[in-house]
């Protein structure tokens, strides 16, 4: 029962002792279908062996298998937790802040690529590697110290005293450049934001304002977060890669939007995809669905030939790179305006702003699609996915004042945009971003009558 939510699961009054092992008993169960979906598909168990399948190997399968890895992932933290008692649970939960400063070395000083890929390799050679790559000069002790933490947490193994080797962890951080990238973001970029976030709070409470955040406090300047990440290439790469990292991460691959949307029903629509990035998800769309052309929209910055070139041949009379901030008019009349992973990052005031800058290109029956988070009711889903959303949620506050919403937010920024914006509703049938639409009418919003969308 308490795994499915958190503030608004009544807890027993006096547990009896046996809540342990009724926990226990549903991860048992639980673990005991992931087992005979691996049997059935011949897969073997997921394991740090450098050989290991880098990600757990079911996550492409029946809502059934879905579910139950959801439940032994929530169920098995709460076990801990319970186990560890609350005092002590949250002596870790504040120790944590420790854990991340072996990520923040292991990415700074390369460490995936001076340990060899396979074999092993002292600490001492480790050093003289670690100044070979990264042209940091760090003691074997220093490494040490830090690498053992990072194998307390499954990262890197010591298979013979003394002398570190890969596992299958930090073989992906050597192998997956975006998701290394994903690591030096959060360890690099956004480490002394996190921490200022609540001095950020304190000092502009409630702010809109998107140049009032912990990065403005961390990095001593007034610039937005994307023009601070704009500023420097090498911060602007690894944020790129970051975000490829983040876009296949489970639950937000672009699979998700091409499905979960009725395409179809737009017919021979233009679909103007704004903040498109390179069109990657254009593109996806509009491979399955053949009548419907993209106009994807993003800043200069993003658009060179390289680009511009990457939109493939069977494409490239439907699907067209072009630049427009959305902070301008827009000029393109169009049958929808797309915004995927746009809002999040801008708060309320500002994605009003964005909103009516539609306004002079809607025509009666113009779409807006929105593709984000939508957050849950507390309590309503498990507590991974809530954590998930929660964690986007004042990661957002961090960098931008900007925030995830619930479905009656979405609904009210519409309303305050304009009153022609005729509320569809909002759902979510796989992933983890929902759609949020409304439709332009002319006459008056209230009076047009719903679409009959929910798939
Ligand atoms: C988080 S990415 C989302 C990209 C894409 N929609 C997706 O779902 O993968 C945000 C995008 O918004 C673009 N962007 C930011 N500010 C913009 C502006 N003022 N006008 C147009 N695009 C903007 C960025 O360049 C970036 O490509």
């Amino acid at each position: 029962m308490g795994s499915m939510g958190n503030l608004l699961v009544k807890s027993e009054a006096t547990p009896s002792a046996d809540r342990l092992t009724r926990i226990s008993r549903q991860i048992g169960e639980n673990t005991q279908i992931l087992t005979e979906g691996l049997h059935a598909r011949g897969l073997s168990a997921p394991s740090y062996e450098a050989e290991g399948p880098p990600d757990f190997p079911l996550t492409g399968s029946d809502a059934k298998t879905l579910k139950a890895r959801q439940q032994v992932l929530s169920l098995t933290k709460e076990l801990r937790d319970l186990v560890l008692g609350p005092r002590e649970a949250l002596k870790l939960m504040a120790l944590d802040i420790v854990n991340y400063v072996p990520l923040h070395a292991i990415y700074t000083f390369r460490i995936a690529e001076a340990v060899p890929q396979t074999g092993s390799i002292s600490y001492e050679d480790l050093a003289r590697q670690v100044l070979k790559v990264s042209g940091y000069k760090i003691p074997a002790s220093e490494l040490r110290r830090v690498l053992r933490l990072a194998m307390a947490n499954n990262l890197f193994c010591e298979p013979e005293l003394g002398h570190v080797a890969h596992n299958c962890t930090s073989l992906v951080m050597l192998e997956d450049e975006a998701l290394a990238s994903w690591v030096g973001l959060y360890t690099v970029d956004l480490f002394l934001p996190v921490g200022n976030t609540v001095t950020a709070m304190q000092k502009w409470p409630g702010s809109e304002d998107l140049t009032e955040t912990a990065v403005n406090i961390s990095y001593s300047h007034r610039d937005t977060f994307f023009h601070h990440t704009q500023s420097d290439a090498t911060r602007a790469k690894r944020y790129d890669l970051a975000m490829r990292a983040h876009g296949s991460r489970e639950g937000f691959d672009v699979v998700h939007t091409v499905e979960s949307y009725p395409w179809a029903k737009l017919a021979s629509a233009t679909v103007v995809d704004m903040g498109g990035n390179e069109g990657h998800v254009s593109m996806a769309i509009a491979e399955e669905f053949p009548s419907l052309s993209f106009e994807v929209q993003d800043l200069p910055g993003m658009r060179c030939e390289k680009t511009l070139g990457e939109v493939p041949a069977h494409l490239a009379n439907r699907v067209k790179l072009t630049t427009h901030d959305f902070f301008d008019e827009q000029t393109t009349v169009a049958g929808a305006y797309f915004f995927r992973h746009i809002f999040h990052a801008f708060p309320d005031k500002v994605v009003v702003r964005i909103l009516k800058k539609l306004v002079p290109a809607l025509r009666q029956g113009a779409r807006v699609i929105i593709n984000d988070v939508v957050l849950p009711a507390p309590g309503s889903v498990s507590l991974m996915e809530e954590r998930t959303f929660r964690l986007l949620d004042v990661l957002m506050k961090t960098v931008c004042n900007g925030r995830e919403r619930e479905v009656g937010d979405w609904k009210t920024l519409f309303e305050e945009a304009d009153a022609r914006f005729a509320w569809q509703g909002a759902w979510k049938s796989s992933g983890n971003l929902w759609f949020v639409e409304a439709v332009w009418d002319d006459d008056g919003g209230e009076k047009m009558a719903p679409w009959p969308l929910n798939p």
